[in-house]
């Protein structure tokens, strides 16, 4: 399970080296330990990834997200809650490049990404997962993740027709690496079955998979619990942390207040598309704000 993602066991490159030459010194280690409390600490975690000023997105009349600004650090798990309505998966569409906002910024390592197209987005260093899984239910789980893989692969239409020595290599690469995430994920027994026959634990770990090959600095899962029973989310929180542990920096919006006290380093709350509140679990759990903003939806969902 520690194999970095994109990688075969014994090929095991330090992958934030090869990714930020240019990342300044690691903090000392007391604030480092606070941004990621379970990680093994040998690289710069804690300077900003991705920062969001004054984010505001508007359909017609509706302000969903109204000026928020927060920062994602690196090597982070960050979550994005706030009660029904309250403009997450709208902050999530308008960073991943699903709307455009109507004002503010989203940077990532200094690469404004308001307006840019999706697949630019996700060349710059930005997965995602849907609250609603997408897959490609006739292709086989390894295939799935090939997809997010073939992003990265440089062989020519020709060379892929005549199958250049350069395309049989990204070919066999594509197959190692994809193995290498579906075992990260926890289900490279199923490799070879069609992904619409995946049981749906199995489905959204082959989700965050897909994401994962693309090689994220900013991995977004959007409420990757739905549907879960405790002993899945547990295993998820497992998850989770370990693709933090792994190096990358993780945004997740999700309900269950459970999941996303135990797994988050830090959180930031939303309320009628506002920001209310950003802090610790801890400092979160007894925000006056938060516990106000929740109490309406207790008796909905038992989300507070
Ligand atoms: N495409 C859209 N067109 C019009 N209004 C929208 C659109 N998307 C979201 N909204 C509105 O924007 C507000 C914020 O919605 P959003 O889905 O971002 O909230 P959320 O916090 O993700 O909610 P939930 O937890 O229920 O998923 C809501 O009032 C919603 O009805």
């Amino acid at each position: 399970m520690s194999t970095p993602a994109g990688t075969t066991p014994d090929e095991q490159p330090d992958v934030i080296e090869t990714e930020h030459p240019d990342a300044p010194p690691p903090l000392d280690s007391e604030v480092a330990q606070v941004v990621a409390p379970d990680r093994d600490i040998e690289v710069a975690v804690g300077d900003n990834l991705v920062e969001i000023r004054d984010l505001t997105v508007t359909f017609g009349g509706l302000t969903a997200l109204d000026s928020v600004s927060f920062d994602i650090r690196r090597g982070e798990i960050l979550g994005l809650i706030g009660p029904n309505g309250a403009g997450k998966t709208t902050c999530f569409n308008a960073m991943t490049g699903v709307y455009k906002p109507s004002a503010g910024s989203v940077e990532l390592e200094g690469h404004n990404l308001g307006g840019r197209k999706q697949h630019v987005i996700t060349r710059l260093g930005l997965a995602r997962t849907f609250q609603n899984i997408r897959l490609f239910g006739q292709m086989t789980a390894l295939e799935n993740v090939a997809v997010g893989l073939d992003a990265r692969h440089k062989t020519s239409v020709p060379g892929a027709v005549f199958r250049s020595p350069r395309h049989r290599r990204e070919e066999q690469d594509t197959i190692e690496r994809g193995m290498a995430l579906l075992e990260f994920v926890g289900i490279a027994d199923k490799a070879r079955d069609l992904a619409r026959n995946l049981p749906y634990g199995y489905q959204r770990r082959l989700e965050i998979a897909r994401a994962l090959a693309t090689e994220p600095k900013l991995l977004c899962l959007d409420e990757p619990a739905a549907g879960f029973n405790p002993a899945e989310k547990d295993e998820l929180m497992a998850l989770i942390r370990t693709i933090r542990d792994d190096g990358y920096t993780v945004l997740l919006i999700e309900h269950d207040m459970r999941l996303v006290m135990g797994v988050t380093d830090r959180i930031v709350v939303l309320e009628f598309g506002k920001k209310i509140a950003e802090g610790s679990p801890q400092e979160i759990r007894e925000d006056p704000k938060v516990i106000a903003a929740y109490l309406g939806e207790e008796s909905d969902d038992g989300a507070a």
